[in-house]
């Protein structure tokens, strides 16, 4: 059907933009604001709920949130140590939080005095995160929400004229500080927004494309997710033809798509994750604590998101004083030494096409390249590796990717099937950088 406000494209974006971001496969997601502060509890009680939505599980009327911006000095805050320790972590793209759905802003927005200029620390956070991320060879994109709990003209239905009015000051008001964060931080990558499911912003599709127009106007090449779009008739993501708006899909948050589901593979597309079960701001109680996910789960699902031509972007909730949790950058560091010795398998690789997905662990391929990387994360209790290898290739070589490198006398049992020693036992992620040739000419029929 004709849309005025659908998808602008089929095919996935081939710019040199768009190429870095799929090729950066691991990105470090950052939610902090002034919920970070009470981290799950209010009045001696633990909400065992995400943290950032305290104001609404704790139920705590809007202006006795809003107080809490007179306590936010963050003097634990370190942009660079925060930066620093993403580059250890392997991350090769970062995005933060610049307005959360309880409107503070973590810059010194000109269109409300609900910012961070207005706090003891009186700070622009995304601004020194931006400079010094950016140091670190970083690539920065800010999160917005476009949900508001904070602003009056906010609306979840638009059930009245005067709810009409209200929330058409209400975008324009949005719109204006996505305008001011373009100019302030034109070396931004990109913008990746939430919020955006409720009545009021399905019923607006046209702003969401304008939108995505004006930023791509003030920084070209500018990448923004199908989260923020809404079609003529209020589909989401995919517009009511079927087709991808937006340039990459944003639909998964807080889990992957099935590993043997290639058809993700035809667009580019991001997963966020938590580190604990469900919580995105820092949540200081047991209840989050106990539902952590090790490196090993964490490094699974980077292989995992690689392994069908899909980033993943990793969540960190720094604590209320601006500091990292140490559990957090412990995670953080053996996430990026795994990286370190296996990073080949995961930077700028994708789906290796041709390989069926093989229940132990992931493959992944640089496209058009005849190297297959072969990410072992499930142990087989057998101690043997078996590789179903394409029709018409074998195996010449498998190699360890970490150091010592070792060379591995693959055992051929049939011509595509191939097993492995793996040896002592291993309780790490191991990677085998994998070599095939086409196999002779094999004549035979299936019995
Ligand atoms: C990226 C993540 N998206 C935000 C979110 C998730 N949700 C939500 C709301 C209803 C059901 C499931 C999830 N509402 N807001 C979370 O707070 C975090 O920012």
């Amino acid at each position: 059907m004709e849309l005025n406000y659908g998808a602008s494209r089929q095919q996935p974006r081939q710019d040199a933009a768009m190429q870095r971001f799929r090729e950066h496969r691991f990105g470090q997601f950052v939610h902090w604001g002034l919920y970070a502060m009470p981290a799950g509890y209010w009045q001696g009680t633990e909400y065992r709920f995400a943290a950032e939505f305290l104001q609404k599980t704790a139920n705590i009327p809007e202006p006795e949130w809003a107080e809490l911006a007179q306590q936010f000095s963050a003097e634990a805050f370190d942009a660079d140590a925060w930066a620093a320790l993403a580059a250890r972590s392997g991350v090769k793209y970062a995005t933060f939080t610049t307005k959360h759905h309880d409107g503070f802003c973590l810059w010194p927005s000109q269109y409300t005095d609900f910012h961070s200029g207005n706090t003891p620390a009186a700070r622009d956070f995304i601004g020194e995160l931006v400079a010094a991320y950016q140091r670190h060879g970083i690539d920065v994109y800010l999160y917005y929400s476009v949900l508001d709990w904070h602003h009056p003209d906010w609306r979840y239905r638009l059930e009245s004229a005067e709810d009409q009015q209200a929330f058409k000051r209400y975008l324009d008001f949005a719109m204006n500080q996505l305008v001011e964060l373009a100019q302030r931080y034109p070396s931004v990558k990109g913008f990746w927004f939430d919020g955006t499911w409720d009545e009021s912003v399905k019923a607006n599709g046209r702003w969401t494309w304008e939108v995505e127009q004006r930023l791509k106007e003030l920084i070209p090449g500018l990448i923004v997710s199908s989260r923020l779009r809404a079609d003529d008739l209020g589909a989401r993501h995919r517009d009511s033809n079927g087709s991808l708006m937006g340039d990459y899909e944003s639909g998964y948050e807080r889990r992957l798509p099935d590993p043997w589901d290639r058809s993700v593979c035809e667009q580019d597309w991001e997963a966020c994750m938590t580190i604990p079960q469900a919580s995105w701001g820092y949540h200081a109680g047991p209840w989050a604590k106990r539902t952590r996910k090790s490196a090993a789960e964490l490094i699974d699902m980077i292989a995992h998101c690689t392994s069908l031509s899909g980033n993943f972007l990793l969540n960190f909730g720094p604590r209320g004083d601006g500091s990292i949790d140490p559990e957090d950058a412990a995670l953080a560091e053996q996430i990026g030494n795994w990286l370190a010795q296996n990073g080949a398998a995961i930077y700028g690789k994708g789906v290796a096409t041709n390989w069926s997905y093989p229940g132990w662990g992931y493959y992944t391929q640089e496209a058009d390249s005849e190297t297959v990387y072969a990410v072992v994360t499930k142990w087989p209790t057998a101690r043997r590796l078996r590789l179903q290898l394409p029709a018409g290739e074998r195996l010449l070589a498998a190699t360890l990717l970490r150091e010592p490198a070792l060379q591995l006398n693959p055992q051929e049992l049939e011509t595509s099937l191939f097993e492995l020693e793996l040896g002592n036992s291993s309780e790490e992620t191991l990677v085998f950088e994998l070599t095939t040739a086409a196999a002779e000419e094999q004549s035979w029929t299936e019995p």
